[in-house]
């Protein structure tokens, strides 16, 4: 008997383009959320936009809770449940980069009240995803969370942020190919639950970034319209397969370790883009993929050595080396691979 069921929680609205911040309020009318929104934020992205949100919702005399966050972690995602609990909004809406959304979207699973997602960076595929990622101590949780019903994608204000945030984004989406190459290694090894559909839209959407790469330049506003696209459409990916293995596999593990050896230096995104060069180069050797994953990268700017993370090379060597330990996801880097083979494959793709 056939017995399988799954649910795919997909966002309602998506409202991309220019000046689209000024139709939040509409954006959430259209959904009937009722009540007070309670808007988390960080401090830049709170000028930029959320002020801009708070006085809509004032004409319409409504009065927004606020709650600024500044890491993604379990205290912080307490510290909105527990402002939750006291003025029980109708609804929260994250706004700013991937950690305020992934609070704000974790926060909202837990009291049960929709999430409205509003990025001000183009840098991570959390925009739309129904995960959260969140360090703890040793390692990393990807965390079941609510999926936004509506996502509010201002390509102005993404566009006139730092450009890094945007190539971060666009390196978060290059890794899908070795989150995928990982995500079929472990279907194959181990079993683990595995999406045709997650997987072929994961990759398809970084096809489409990297054909799109000559396109994507700073200041230009378009830009910033193709990489929400991709980054949208990689949320849905991680949202149809239930988990975050179409976006996230061993470059993911790397980049989760170097928050903890070296944290704050690089961006998420940028981190894992290098991460990808060097599991591509585990996945398929010297001829394979990994130099049109460096050159993918290299066209839109994104790093592609320790050096241009802020690295040294010993950090790579031991983030490489000891990164399996992070979580219990199957990758190309099994039970773990020598320091040696990390020094070499991180020489040897020109890492270090
Ligand atoms: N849940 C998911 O599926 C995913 C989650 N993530 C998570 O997202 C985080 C990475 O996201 P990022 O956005 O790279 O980091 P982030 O959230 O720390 O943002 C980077 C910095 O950019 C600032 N910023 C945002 N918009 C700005 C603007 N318009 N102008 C100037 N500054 C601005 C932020 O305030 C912050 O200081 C990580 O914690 C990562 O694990 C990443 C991908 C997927
Ligand atoms: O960053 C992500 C996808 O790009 C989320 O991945 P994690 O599940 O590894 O936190
Ligand atoms: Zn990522």
């Amino acid at each position: 008997m056939f017995e399988k069921s799954t649910w795919i929680r997909l966002p309602r609205n998506v409202v991309v383009g220019h000046g689209v911040i000024d139709q939040t309020v509409e954006a959430v009318r259209e959904l009937h959320l009722q009540g007070q929104p309670l808007i988390v934020t960080s401090p830049t992205p709170r000028e930029i936009a959320a002020d801009r949100i708070v006085e809509q919702f004032a004409a319409e005399g409504v009065d927004p809770e606020i709650v600024e966050v500044e890491d993604a972690s379990f205290e912080a995602i307490q510290r909105v449940i527990d402002t939750a609990r006291e003025v029980d909004p109708g609804f929260l809406i994250g706004v700013g980069g991937g950690k305020a959304i992934d609070i704000a979207k974790m926060a909202s699973d837990d009291i049960g009240r929709g999430f409205v997602s509003v990025p001000t960076a183009a840098s991570h595929d959390g925009i739309v995803s129904n995960r959260g990622s969140v360090p703890d101590g040793g390692t990393r949780h990807s965390v079941a969370a609510e999926p936004p019903l509506a996502v509010v994608a201002d390509t102005e204000i993404l566009a006139n942020a730092p450009w890094e945030l945007t190539t971060a984004g666009c390196a978060d989406i290059i890794s899908n190919y070795t989150a995928v190459m990982d995500w079929r290694l472990a279907d194959r090894l181990k079993s683990v639950p595995y999406s045709g559909y997650g997987a072929a839209l994961s990759e398809m959407t970084a096809e489409m970034l990297v054909s799109n790469a000559d396109s994507i330049r700073p200041g230009l506003e378009e830009s910033s319209w193709i990489v929400v696209k991709a980054l949208v459409s990689s949320g849905v990916a991680m949202s149809i397969a239930g988990s975050s293995r179409p976006a996230s596999g061993a470059e993911h593990l790397f980049s989760h370790q170097l928050d903890r050896i070296a944290p704050g230096r690089a961006l998420h995104g940028h981190q894992v883009g290098v991460g990808s060069i060097m599991t591509a180069y585990l996945h398929s050797g010297e001829d394979g993929i990994w130099t049109d994953i460096r050159s993918a990268l290299d066209s839109i700017d994104a790093p592609t050595t320790a050096a241009e993370l802020d690295l040294e090379p010993e950090e790579v060597v031991e983030a490489l080396s000891t990164c399996h330990e992070i979580r219990d996801r199957y990758t190309i880097l099994g039970d773990g691979i020598e320091e040696d083979a990390a020094r070499s494959v991180a020489e040897k793709t020109g890492v270090i």
